[in-house]
């Protein structure tokens, strides 16, 4: 099994830039979360990949071949987009069949006991289900169409909190019985944070972090007690936002620590989850992604 391999890759319509000079490889067999702000790109990003627009510049090469109009390969991933492709009058059991057929391969068994447990009626119509049932039909597939690659873009849109678990439960069950990578897109990063093995941050046109999810917690700290003291410990260090409350400081730190900098008594420092990391990775202007 090959890696997906993103070279160069640009996106603009009309004047607006979208995505810029975009290089990435996307590994076999590995969970992915794919993070960025509202119309950061990620969609676009997935539509290239899976070839349903074209770039304006750059290439995605699949298992060695150039994805454009290459349906050997383009048959090895799955985009769960968040585009409506069926047809509204078909029904939902209708959709798996047609689906199968066209992967060729489609765990059958799997599809009906989701179903089941999402409560999902294959008799209905595409045009009766909800949002949230409209999410579960295509992430049903998702889980169900034996490819190597699955691009989730915003998978749980609709689904309520049970659903969501269940959905989270049934993607690591799947990974675990055949691995293969997954790529989710979600703004619920801390409901994913536990499951993704690599981060990737999407922002300001370019992927500004591609590390493992490890790496990614292990640099991030929130440095807090009254200001005078917490910036001086923090001056030179890449602070990436802060929160004040009085005289109260949290300066956000992402990267390394100064270790010969002694820590005042009067500040703690401690690890911060995922999504406040990128809370504040995000809401600058100008970030700076220090390793
Ligand atoms: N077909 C299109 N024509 C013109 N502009 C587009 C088109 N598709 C996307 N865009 C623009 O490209 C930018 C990126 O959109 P995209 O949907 O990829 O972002 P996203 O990161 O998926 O956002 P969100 O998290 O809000 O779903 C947005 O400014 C959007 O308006």
């Amino acid at each position: 099994m090959d890696s997906i391999k993103i070279a160069h890759l640009s996106k603009s319509f009309g004047q607006q830039a979208v995505l810029t000079d975009i290089n990435l490889t996307i590994e076999p067999q590995t969970i992915y979360g794919l993070l960025g702000r509202n119309g950061a790109g990620k969609s676009t990003l997935f539509n290239i990949i899976s070839d349903r627009i074209p770039a304006t510049s750059g290439e995605v090469v699949i298992e060695g071949q150039n994805n454009v109009n290459n349906d050997r390969v383009l048959n090895r991933i799955y985009l769960m987009g968040e585009r409506n492709l069926y047809p509204s009058r078909m029904r939902v059991s209708d959709i798996f069949q047609t689906t199968a057929a066209l992967y060729g391969r489609m765990d059958m068994d799997l599809v009906h006991q989701l179903s089941s447990q999402f409560g999902l009626n294959i008799r209905t119509r595409f045009a009766k289900l909800s949002t949230g049932y409209r999410s579960i039909l295509k992430l049903i597939i998702g889980l169900a169409v034996d490819v190597d690659y699955v691009f989730f873009d915003e998978p749980t849109l609709g689904l309520d909190a049970n659903h969501r678990e269940l959905f989270y439960s049934a993607l690591m069950d799947s990974y675990a019985k055949r691995p293969r990578t997954f790529v989710i897109s979600t703004h619920l990063i801390e409901e994913i944070a536990n499951m993704v093995e690599r981060v990737l941050v999407l922002q300001e046109h370019h992927i500004t972090i591609d590390e493992t999810t490890e790496k990614v917690l292990n640099k991030g700290y929130s440095i807090t007690g009254p200001t005078a003291d917490v910036t001086a410990y923090t001056a030179g260090l890449n602070v990436i936002g802060h929160d004040q409350l009085g005289n109260l400081r949290v300066d956000y730190v992402y990267g390394q620590l100064n270790g010969s900098r002694p820590i005042p008594d009067t500040v703690s420092i401690s690890h911060i989850d995922l999504q406040k990391l990128f809370v504040n990775l995000t809401s600058q202007e100008v970030a700076t992604f220090e390793n």
